[in-house]
């Protein structure tokens, strides 16, 4: 698209949550790989990265002090702090990706859906609640992750019903038991998203175009 063209379309915000484990940062990646229209909000944090995890890809990984300064400069859209860690969400890759008609796709908790949505980007936020099939299957999969010690993975345990308790706050709600699944169904999500009226105001001047096409006489 040229620079100075409009965008033909509002990006969307993309919400994914789930209690840890439940499957949010798998489906994310897939969404990323299948769909160009999609950006990543990489997110600052001041928790220690994980082995494969590449600073700038998955995390901005920051010192307390550093993330303190984003707060206060306000160049975090929203944050919070989750098993005693700090997170946030930079504002400005995710108001040039808006700009461009692009989607941006976030992976953070309740508390940073609930502040987004009351931004003045809200009628933007499309979000998606993950659910595990059973606390059973959740301790595996944070097992199965092995990357986390028995420590953390009983504390992010321990707030598993916390985040759960959030569900109703989100717009659409999926049990994330075949991963194929629940993948074509964040899909199917975001192309109707896509198809809202309000998201496209392109179609105010088409549809003038198709009543001046009727006066001049076609059809
Ligand atoms: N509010 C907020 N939460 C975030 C952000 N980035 C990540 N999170 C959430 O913090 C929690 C912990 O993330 P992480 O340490 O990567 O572990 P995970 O639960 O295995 O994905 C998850 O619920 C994430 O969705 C952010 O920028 N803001
Ligand atoms: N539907 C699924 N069935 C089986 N394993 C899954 C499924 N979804 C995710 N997993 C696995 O569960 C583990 C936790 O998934 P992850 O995406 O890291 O969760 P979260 O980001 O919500 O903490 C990973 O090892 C992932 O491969």
């Amino acid at each position: 698209m040229p620079a100075q063209e409009a965008p033909t379309r509002r990006g969307l915000l993309i919400i994914l949550s789930s209690p840890s484990g439940a499957g949010k940062t798998t489906l994310a990646r897939r969404l990323l790989a299948a769909d160009p229209q999609v950006s990543f909000s990489v997110s600052a944090t001041t928790r220690p990265p994980r082995p494969g995890e590449v600073d700038g890809r998955e995390y901005h990984f920051v010192t307390r002090d550093e993330f303190m300064a984003m707060v206060e400069l306000g160049d975090l859209l929203e944050h919070a702090e989750v098993f005693g860690n700090l997170y946030g969400s930079p504002r400005v890759p995710i108001e040039r990706s808006m700009a461009q008609g692009r989607d941006t796709l976030f992976d953070i908790d309740w508390q940073g859906g609930q502040q987004i949505r009351n931004s003045p980007l809200g009628r933007e936020v499309v979000s998606i609640f993950i659910l595990p099939p059973s606390m059973a299957e959740l301790e595996r999969r944070l097992k199965a992750r092995a990357q986390d010690s028995e420590e953390v993975i009983a504390g992010r345990m321990g707030r598993a019903m916390d985040e759960t308790s959030h569900w109703a706050e989100y717009d659409y709600v999926l049990v994330n038991r075949d991963l194929d699944e629940t993948e074509a169904k964040v899909r199917h999500i975001v192309e109707v998203e896509r198809l809202r009226r309000d998201r496209q105001p392109w179609l105010t001047d088409f549809v003038r175009g198709l009543a001046r096409e009727f006066q001049e006489g076609v059809g």
